[in-house]
C-alpha cells in the first residue's frame, strides 16, 4: 500500500541552492526511496516565474515518488500542512561580507515564515534553516512559532561538518568512511569550532592520529571555518550544490537516524548542555533516532576546545541581542 506523501516546503525555490536541491528531494534522496513527496515552493512574487520553470523541469523528470508541486508567494499557503520545511530563501553574501552582515537584510524574512509555520504546518513539522545567518534566523523563526516545540527548529552546520571530514581525510589519507564522531560546535560562521578531539579514525583518536597541533590550529580550523568565503572567492558565487547536499544529509539523518557509534553536527536550540545558554541555536554533536535528535552528553572539553566554543557561543549571544534590537525576537 502506498504511503501518505510527506509535504516538503522549500523557500527560495528559484535560487541557486533551490535548483540543486529540489530534484534530489523529488527523487527520494531526502526521505528515502519508499516515501512519496509533495513539494510546496515559496518564492517572492518577482521570482515566481523562475520557480515555475524549475517546476516544469522537475515534472519532466517523471520522478515516481513525486505526487505534486505547488508554488506560492504566500507563506501561509506554502507552509500549509508542511511536514518538513527547508528555509533556504534569503540573500547570500558576496565577496568581503561576513554572514552576520546579512542579519538585517535576511532577519525580516524569518519572522513571518515562523508565524506561518506556527499557524499552518503539520503537527510533526521539522524545520531546517539554511539561509544565513542560519543559526540566528532559526532563532527568529522559532520565536515566532510559540506553538511548535522549540526543538523542531534547527540550522545547518552539516556543510561545515562535511567540509571538516574531507579536510581530515586529506590530511591523514584515511577514507571518509573510516572517520566518525567529528563535531562542529557553535555558529555557522568564521567562529565555528570543528573539533577532532573526540573524532575517531578507524576507531583511533583522530587528534592522536594527526598529532600536529600547528596544522590543527593554523590550517584545519581556519580552512573549514572560512571555506564558504574561499568558495565565493574562487567561484564568484556562494556554495550551492554542496549546501543542497548538506541540507539533504541533515534532514535524511534527522529522519532516518545516525549510524551506531557515530554522531553528526546540527545547530539546535541549546538545553544548557556544555554551558551554552539555553535557547541559543548552536551546533552540537547529536545522535538521531526515530525522527528525534539528542545532544551527545558527557564529552570532556579541553582548554583548547573550551575557548573556541565559548567564542562562537558569545557571537551567537551577540547576534541574539542584535536581532532583539531590530524587533525580530
Ligand atoms: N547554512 C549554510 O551552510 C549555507 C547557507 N547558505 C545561504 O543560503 C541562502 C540562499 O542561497 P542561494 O540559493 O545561493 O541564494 P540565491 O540568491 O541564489 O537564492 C535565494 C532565493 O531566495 C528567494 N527569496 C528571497 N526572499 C524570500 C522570501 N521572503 N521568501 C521566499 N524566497 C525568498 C530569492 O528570490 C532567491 O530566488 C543564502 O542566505 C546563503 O548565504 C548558502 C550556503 C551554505
Ligand atoms: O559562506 C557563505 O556565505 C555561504 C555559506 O554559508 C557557506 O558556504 O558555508
Amino acid at each position: 500500500m502506498p504511503r501518505t506523501p510527506v509535504t516538503v516546503t522549500v523557500t527560495g525555490a528559484a535560487g541557486q541552492i533551490g535548483y540543486a536541491l529540489l530534484f534530489r528531494i523529488a527523487s527520494g534522496q531526502l526521505l528515502g526511496p519508499d516515501t512519496p513527496v509533495r513539494l510546496k515552493l515559496l518564492e517572492i512574487t518577482p521570482a515566481l516565474k523562475a520557480a515555475e520553470g524549475t517546476a516544469m523541469e522537475i515534472d519532466d523528470c517523471a520522478f515516481p515518488l513525486l505526487t505534486g508541486i505547488d508554488i506560492s508567494d504566500d507563506p501561509n499557503v506554502a507552509f500549509d500542512g508542511a511536514n518538513v520545511a527547508l528555509l533556504v530563501g534569503a540573500r547570500p553574501r558576496t565577496k568581503g561580507m561576513e554572514r552576520g552582515d546579512l542579519l538585517e537584510a535576511n532577519g525580516g524574512i524569518f519572522k513571518p515564515q515562523g508565524r506561518a509555520i506556527n499557524d499552518h504546518a503539520a503537527d510533526d513539522i521539522k524545520v531546517l534553516v539554511v539561509g544565513n545567518p542560519a543559526n540566528t534566523n532559526a532563532l527568529i523563526a522559532r520565536a515566532a512559532a510559540p506553538d511548535v516545540p522549540a526543538e523542531r527548529f534547527t540550522a545547518m552546520t552539516r556543510l561545515d561538518h562535511n567540509r571538516a571530514l574531507t579536510q581530515l581525510s586529506k590530511k591523514t589519507g584515511a577514507p571518509l568512511s573510516d572517520i566518525t564522531r567529528l563535531t562542529i560546535w557553535g555558529n555557522h560562521s568564521a567562529t565555528q569550532y570543528p573539533d577532532i578531539f573526540h573524532a575517531e579514525i578507524a576507531g583511533k583518536n583522530a587528534a592522536e592520529v594527526v598529532n600536529d597541533e600547528t596544522w590543527l590550529a593554523e590550517e584545519f580550523i581556519p580552512t573549514v571555518a572560512k571555506r564558504g568565503a574561499a568558495v565565493i572567492e574562487v567561484r564568484g558565487a556562494s556554495s550551492a550544490a554542496s549546501a543542497a547536499n548538506a541540507a539533504i544529509d541533515h534532514v535524511h539523518t534527522w529522519v532516518n537516524g545516525t549510524p551506531e557509534g557515530d554522531w553528526t553536527s546540527m545547530a539546535v536550540p541549546s538545553d544548557g548542555s556544555y554551558g551554552v545558554p539555553e535557547g541559543l541555536i548552536s551546533s552540537f554533536p547529536v545522535t538521531t533516532e526515530d525522527g528525534a535528535y539528542e545532544i551527545v552528553q558527557g564529552l570532556e572539553l579541553n582548554a583548547f576546545s573550551r575557548t573556541r566554543i565559548d567564542a562562537s557561543v558569545a557571537e551567537l549571544a551577540e547576534e541574539r541581542e542584535a536581532v532583539r534590537g531590530l524587533g525580530l525576537l
